[in-house]
Formats: C-alpha cells, sequence, structure tokens
C-alpha cells in the first residue's frame, strides 16, 4: 500500500478519542495533590510561580550533580506509547533497564497496539510535549537524549527547541515513521522538520530499510550494497553517523545492519532468528546505542553492543507465546522462560520444608554405586522436605547437568531444591535458591544476583551470625556442626546449647546440621525452640545402603518428635 494511503487509513490523530489528555492529566493531580498545585491552563500569576518553581529545580539539578558521588547513567526518550509493550517507550524502559541505565520518558502519543497492528493514534499536544521535555531536561541530569515515535511537525519543532536550551551529550534519532505491522505512525510532514532541524543535531540515525527509502524519497533498497549507499547519502543530511537497519531486508539468511561513519562502513552480521517475536527491535536497539553512550562507549562500540543484545534477546525470545497477531514482543530482560516454569511451585518458601533437610554428597554416592538422580528420587520419594545439592568435587557442566535433573524431579514431588554454594549453577539452572557458608559468596551479595524470590540459607554458629544472616536477606539458618560428623573436616562442633543459643538469637527459622541421624534426630527437635524447624542430614541417608528406607524412618520419626512437642 502506498504511503500516503497507508496515512489515511490509520493515522487517525485529528479525531482524537482522549479529547483533551492535558486537562485529564491536570484534573488527576489536583485531585491528588490538593487544588494549589500548578499546572497547566494557568493564569499569569500561576506562570510567574511555575517559572519560579522551574527556576528552583534548575538550581537544585545543577547542585545535585556537582554534590554526588555516584553518577546513574540517564537516557531519556521521546517517543509513543505501545499500549502492547512491544515497542515505544515501553520497549525503551525496559532495554535501557536491561542495560542498566535510568530512563526518563517524554510521550509523543498514545497508540492502541497489539500484536495485530496499530488499531488507533492520539497525539500528545506539542505545548504538552515540550512541557514534559522541560521538566525532565531543567531538573535530571540525562545524558542521552533517545526519539522514537515523533508524530508531528511540531512536536520535532519543540524538540529542537529543548536539544538546544538543554545539552545533552548524545542524540540518538530512531526515525519511526511506519510500524512493522505496516501502520503509519508520523505525518510525512514531520520529514521537513527532520531534514531541516533534527538529522544535523543527531549523533546517529538508525532507519530500517523503509525508512531509509523514506528519507531518500522513495528509492527502493534491495540489497547490502543498497543500503551502503543509502547510509552515505543519509549522512550527507547531518547526522554524524548511520545504521541502516536490515531486518526488512528480504532473502537473507542474516541480519545484516550498515554501520557508516562518514569515513568506513561496517557491516554487523548476525544470524537471522526465525521468530514472530520481532516488535519492537528497532526502538530496543536505538535504546541500547543511548544506553551504551550514556556509559560513556564510543559510538561503534556501543553500536555492537546494542546488536548483540538484541540478537540474545531475540534468540532466548524466539518461541514465547505473547498475543495472537504475527508481530509478538521478545523478552528484553531473558526471564519470562524461567519465571513461568518456576510458578510451579506456589509458594516461595515454607519453613516447615525445613522439616527434614537432604544434603547430597557424591563421594557417598560413588560409594554406593548410585547416580545423583537416583540419590535424589529415593529421598524426595521417602519424605525429604527440602534438597540440596552439594557437589564439592564435581566439574561446573557435570553439576550444572545434575542440577538440571534433580530439579525435574524435586519439581515433580514440590520440593525445593537447593544449591550448594554455587550461585551461577543455581542461576543457570532455576534452582529454588542456594545455601551458602559464612566463607562463601555473601548472603546480601547472592540475594542481589539472584532477586527477591529465591531462597537463601546460611551457615551460623554464632548468635551474631544468625543476626547478620536476617540483615543480609537470607530466608533460613542452617545451624551446627550439632555433633560430631566426618563431612566437613576440621568443622568446630557447637553442641545442643550451641543450636539453641543460635534459635533463641536468631529472627530466622533454623534447621540444626552436623552427625545428627535417627539416633539423635529426636534429641535436637527435643530442644524445643519453635524456630527450630527441622534437621539436615547427609550421611544418614546418603551413606547408607537404602536411601528410600533411611528417609521414610527419619521422616517418621520426626513427624512424631514434632508432634509431641505440640502437645
Ligand atoms: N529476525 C531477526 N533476527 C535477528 N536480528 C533481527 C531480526 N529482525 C531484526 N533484527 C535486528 O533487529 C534490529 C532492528 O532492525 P529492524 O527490524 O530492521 O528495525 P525496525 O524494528 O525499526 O523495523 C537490527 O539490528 C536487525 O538486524
Ligand atoms: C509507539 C511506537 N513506537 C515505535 C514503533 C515501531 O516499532 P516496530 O517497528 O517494531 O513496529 C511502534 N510500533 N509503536
Amino acid at each position: 500500500m502506498a504511503y500516503a494511503q497507508l496515512l489515511s487509513c490509520h493515522f487517525n490523530c485529528q479525531n482524537s478519542r482522549l479529547s483533551n489528555p492535558v486537562q485529564v492529566a491536570s484534573e488527576v493531580f489536583r485531585q491528588s495533590r490538593g487544588s494549589s498545585f500548578l499546572f497547566r491552563n494557568s493564569d499569569t500569576t500561576q506562570k510567574n510561580q511555575r517559572r519560579i518553581v522551574m527556576n528552583m529545580q534548575e538550581e537544585r539539578a545543577s547542585k545535585a550533580v556537582h554534590d554526588s558521588e555516584m553518577r546513574i547513567p540517564h537516557v531519556l526518550t521521546v517517543a509513543g506509547s505501545d499500549s502492547g509493550a512491544g515497542a515505544g517507550i515501553q520497549a525503551d524502559l525496559k532495554a535501557c533497564a536491561a542495560r542498566r541505565v535510568y530512563c526518563s520518558t517524554v510521550i509523543t502519543a498514545v497508540t492502541a497496539q497489539n500484536t495485530a497492528g496499530v488499531q488507533g493514534v492520539d497525539i500528545v499536544p506539542e505545548e504538552f510535549v515540550a512541557e514534559q521535555l522541560q521538566s525532565v531536561l531543567s531538573d535530571m541530569h540525562v545524558d542521552v537524549v533517545k526519539t522514537g515515535m515523533l508524530p508531528s511537525p511540531g512536536i520535532v519543532k519543540v524538540l529542537c527547541q529543548s536539544l538546544r536550551k538543554f545539552q545533552v551529550r548524545a542524540l540518538v534519532v530512531d526515525p519511526v515513521m511506519v510500524s512493522t505491522s505496516g501502520d503509519i505512525l508520523a505525518s510525512p510532514s514531520v520529514l521537513a522538520g527532520f531534514r531541516e532541524e533534527l538529522l544535523p543535531m543527531a549523533d546517529i540515525l538508525t532507519p530500517n530499510i523503509k525508512e531509509a527509502s523514506v528519507l531518500l524519497g522513495g528509492v527502493p533498497l534491495k540489497s547490502v550494497s543498497d543500503m551502503r549507499s543509502a547510509s552515505k547519502l543519509i549522512r550527507d543530511m547531518g547526522p554524524r553517523n548511520v545504521l541502516v537497519k536490515g531486518g526488512d531486508l528480504p532473502d537473507s539468511l542474516e541480519a545484516i545492519d550498515v554501520f557508516f561513519d562518514g569515513e568506513d562502513f561496517f557491516e554487523m552480521h548476525s544470524p537471522r532468528v526465525n521468530t514472530r517475536n520481532t516488535h519492537g527491535t528497532g526502538c530496543t536497539l536505538a535504546s541500547c546505542i543511548a544506553a551504551e553512550l550514556a556509559k560513556g562507549s564510543s559510538m561503534l562500540q556501543a553500536v555492537k553492543v546494542a546488536k548483540r543484545y538484541i540478537e540474545t534477546a531475540l534468540d532466548y525470545s524466539r518461541d514465547i507465546v505473547i498475543g495472537n497477531g504475527s508481530q509478538g514482543p521478545f523478552d528484553h530482560f531473558l526471564a519470562l522462560k524461567n519465571i513461568s516454569q518456576s510458578s510451579l511451585r506456589q509458594d516461595r518458601f515454607n519453613p516447615n520444608d525445613l522439616l527434614l533437610y537432604a544434603v547430597t554428597d557424591s563421594g557417598m554416592n560413588r560409594k554406593w554405586g548410585r547416580s545423583i538422580a537416583d540419590a535424589v528420587t529415593a529421598a524426595v520419594e521417602g519424605g525429604a522436605t527440602i534438597v540440596q545439592l552439594r557437589e564439592k568435587e564435581a566439574e561446573t557442566g557435570d553439576f550444572l547437568d545434575a542440577a538440571k535433573i534433580c530439579l525435574k524431579i524435586c519439581r515433580s514431588y514440590g520440593v525445593p531444591l537447593l544449591i550448594n554454594d554455587r550461585i551461577d549453577v543455581a542461576l543457570a539452572c532455576d534452582a529454588d535458591g542456594v545455601h551458602v557458608g559464612q566463607s562463601d559468596m555473601p548472603a546480601r551479595v547472592a540475594r542481589t544476583l539472584l532477586g527477591p524470590e529465591k531462597i537463601i540459607g546460611v551457615s551460623c554458629k554464632t548468635p551474631e551470625q544468625a543476626q547478620q544472616a536476617w540483615i543480609d536477606g537470607a530466608d533460613y539458618i542452617g545451624c551446627g556442626g550439632v555433633y560430631p560428623t566426618n563431612t566437613k573436616e576440621n568443622n568446630r562442633t557447637i553442641g545442643l546449647d550451641g543450636l539453641k543459643a543460635v534459635c533463641l538469637a536468631s529472627k530466622l527459622p533454623v534447621v540444626a546440621i552436623g552427625g545428627i541421624a535417627s539416633s539423635n534426630a529426636r534429641s535436637v527437635i527435643e530442644i524445643g525452640v519453635p524456630n527450630l524447624k527441622g534437621v539436615a542430614v547427609v550421611s544418614a541417608l546418603f551413606d547408607r545402603e537404602c536411601v528410600l528406607t533411611e528417609t521414610r524412618n527419619l521422616h517418621t520419626l520426626l513427624c512424631e518428635a514434632a508432634a509431641a512437642l505440640t502437645k
């Protein structure tokens, strides 16, 4: 369909359904903050007051920048909202967050959009775009501005005015005109503003094949060689660098982008990922370039990192299904597939899971000629309520393979699986959590790496360590060695008195460990401290001929001992 025809089909900004979004927003703010809040459509006094507030904000912003020790890289995206959150502002926010850069937003349009296409566009009045720009740029130290959908010439104009008023380190322009679905997102009349004002200010322009063709007056681009010629001609319009994106290049086994910096051409190749989930790749690529520039990268390095990020994210998300249309979004955080698996376990952590805590030992399983999978299957079948893989001698690859198999087994029994010490293995297999010792990865760092929902246990011998574990965000304490044991050399035993002291000082549930077996488990439980939730055992289960029988017997004993306490 011709550009002009598409325009009349889809571009319904004049028939705006949000009759005056500014008034609506103003009313919401007035109600939530009290009627004295300064806002739009105000009289002269209010305008003056607003100017004073803005001046104060500007002063505060520059003071904050000078005072601050830790500068946070900051990208401002000036773009349209995509209700389906695959592209536009939403993609920009996700891309910057994934690349660990702060992102503020100036919204130029609100689109009703999903995986089938764009059903409606409502343009934000240019005065209000100007006001959003003023709010952000006058207060927050923005390193890089990235632009996406700029639907009207007036919006291009106010943006250029703001960019002249507030200096930023770099300007990334993604000349969004047509969505992947073929819907028009900017009036052709913006082209004049692009050519005259915006492009000469841009540090990089990132057109896709269709947009490069529109910028060049309709010349078709059919090959990498056409993309090279286009990048050169487009650079003559003013941007310091040009990246012509080849996601839509027909008949190509690779996704090839052409970068031109005025002197050299660089072809960025990546395998073409066979997926419908490419909605928002262009917005994401430009945001990622902006994020890398905000961190201080050179332009070429920023483009290379951005291209690699897109390739990884597309590959990870190739088979996710969101929406029924032909243009699906991808997963910027490479996390959605993991979440849908781990949500099979409803509760994050139930302290009663500590009742019979089975800790594996590869040496013992080898001695008795069984695989770790067989050992874990027998333990959970016999009643183990939580399992920890403790494979001190295993190679990383073997450990990960074992962890994946054991995770499947444990999930099928609804039993959590923790990994001893190896946060990387826990992350790689999406285990339920980790157990760390005092000289392993600190619990606080483990929590940062694993996120809020994973289970973290910490080995503690003293009340002080127990208090620290709570401060660090642990979920439970493994306390011992209670009795002497062969599984840990040079491990000081603390006895039942030491165990009791830790339990009484701890805000967390405790599991006792060290030399515990059927012969002494009852006396451990009988110390009768409410937060002592169970016992962790190694040899008493795995250094025996039949893991299943041993686990069953110990489970019965523990249930009886716990029940006797509540009588
Ligand atoms: N199927 C794909 N496989 C790998 N990379 C892709 C694929 N589709 C697009 N890309 C890459 O995503 C980025 C955005 O390209 P493109 O889809 O052409 O932009 P736009 O989203 O603006 O149309 C480019 O780096 C391009 O090479
Ligand atoms: C608000 C908004 N901005 C940009 C795009 C382009 O993204 P895509 O080319 O993936 O459709 C879009 N569809 N919507």
